[in-house]
């Protein structure tokens, strides 16, 4: 395969097949921290392995945790119920999850630890997370505001009540509910943990953060909307299974409805916890999406939802996506110029809005478009979905799916899916 680009060729025919997405990026990064922070033995089955998981496992070995791996999709954790500091800086690539979830944990270790992350990373925002650190008395630096931080861990996390301004990451939250068991020994006082607004985007992954918290032994009440209070237990080994990812499963679904195939990917859609299965329904509704998609409860799916809506009978704008600036890449950005590169006119920025002006007669022309993924693994599968109804789509950096779906395109020419370099 040619590293550099991909050009998919269309079918021509109903996709159909048994293609099972891997495990789950968000739930396989919670687990494996929460295993490297508990004493004992975890068995992680079903787990995803690709370059998230590969970054987090490898910052956990660093630190004293020995993690196996003696299959495909399994890791065997064995933790000592603490952290040791790392002899240099952790890199973690463009992995949010690992990134902010360490940087909190990074509190428990005794001494410095230092996250960072590749050139995309270092545009990603990290502050609000490192100032609530310091409302706890954590020392952590990140003087431009995204990676790389530097954390003077004193062994354990802070007591008390921290808030936290989630408006740019969830992730901020779920980060700080994950060190918040792993208090100063002989600690009775809970952690309490408060977003300063009610709105969070992405609250279904806070909902998958306390699930494997209480798998490893946390203790967390839900006071409010808004407000979350951790007991300071620690966490204990336990063996824990990772369903499949529901952001994996929209390429599959969208690939399935957009070609009239039927493709079994083994789970059925409500029985994941991850908030992108949503993106079914939407999905089921295709071609008549609705005029507006509200996509801040399913971030990631909205580059699938995006390109399928462009074969859609009617326009769709997608509205809560201001936090699609700060992923992988400027995702709205990427969106748009990859379908205007596909035909002029085919979307639009309004403000952080993203219209697509749907055009169900692009499907079977031949229309010559290299797609700049910006090294983003949800830009170049998304685009590989018009790739299945229009020639000519050319996916750059298309290695890039590594990020969470390495296995991407085998599991598209499994379906009868061909390309060409
Ligand atoms: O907690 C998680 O596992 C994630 C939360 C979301 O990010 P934000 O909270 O930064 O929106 C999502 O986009 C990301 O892929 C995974
Ligand atoms: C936003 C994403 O990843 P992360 O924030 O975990 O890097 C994603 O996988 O779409």
């Amino acid at each position: 395969m040619n590293k550099d680009r991909l050009t998919v060729i269309p079918p021509g025919h109903a996709l159909s097949g048994k293609v099972s997405p891997p495990g789950s990026k968000s739930i396989t990064n919670r687990a494996l921290l929460l295993a490297g922070l508990a004493r004992g033995t975890s068995r992680l089955t079903g787990a995803l392995k690709s370059d998230d998981t590969r970054y987090m496992a490898n910052a956990l070995r660093a630190m004293g945790v020995a993690v196996d791996e003696p299959d495909e999709t399994s890791f065997v954790v064995t933790g000592t119920g603490r952290l040791e500091a790392p002899s240099g800086p952790l890199f973690l690539g463009n992995a949010g999850t690992a990134t902010r979830f360490l940087t909190a944990a990074a509190a428990a270790v005794e001494g410095i630890v230092i996250v960072d992350g590749d050139e995309h990373m270092h545009k990603r925002p990290i502050a609000p997370l490192v100032i609530a650190l310091q409302s706890l008395g954590i020392k952590a630096e990140a003087p431009t505001g995204c990676p790389p931080v530097t954390i003077e861990g004193q062994g354990h996390f802070g007591t008390g009540r921290v808030e936290i301004d989630a408006g740019l990451s969830s992730q901020y939250v779920s980060a700080l509910l994950m060190a918040a068991p792993l208090a100063p020994e002989g600690t009775t006082e809970p952690v309490t943990i408060a977003l300063t607004g009610k709105e969070i985007g992405a609250r279904g992954y806070i909902g998958l953060t306390l699930d494997a918290m209480v798998a490893f032994g946390a203790k967390v009440e839900q006071v409010d909307e808004a407000t979350w209070k951790v007991l300071p237990t620690g966490y204990r080994a336990a063996d824990f299974h990772v369903e499949p990812d529901a952001s994996a499963a929209t390429y599959l679904w969208a690939a399935e409805k957009l070609t009239g195939g039927a493709i079994d990917i083994g789970t059925p859609a409500e029985s994941f916890t991850q908030p992108d299965a949503k993106a079914y329904g939407v999905i089921a509704s295709f071609p008549h999406m609705p005029a507006e998609i509200d996509g801040s409860q399913m971030q990631d799916a909205v580059p699938t939802l995006a390109v399928l809506a462009a074969f859609n009978n009617s326009p769709v704008r997608f509205t809560g996506i201001e936090n699609l600036r700060v992923k992988e890449c400027d995702r709205t950005r990427a969106l748009s110029l990859g379908l205007n590169a596909i035909r002029e006119g085919l979307a639009e920025e309004d403000g952080d809005d993203l219209i697509v002006h749907a055009d169900p007669a692009l499907a079977g022309q031949h229309l010559p478009a290299e797609i700049d993924t910006f090294a983003d693994h949800r830009i170049a599968m998304c685009f590989a979905l018009a790739g299945l109804k229009v020639s000519g789509i050319t996916i750059l950096d298309p290695l890039c799916v590594g990020k969470t779906y390495p296995g991407y395109w085998d599991a598209l020419a499994s379906l009868g899916v061909e390309y060409e370099d």
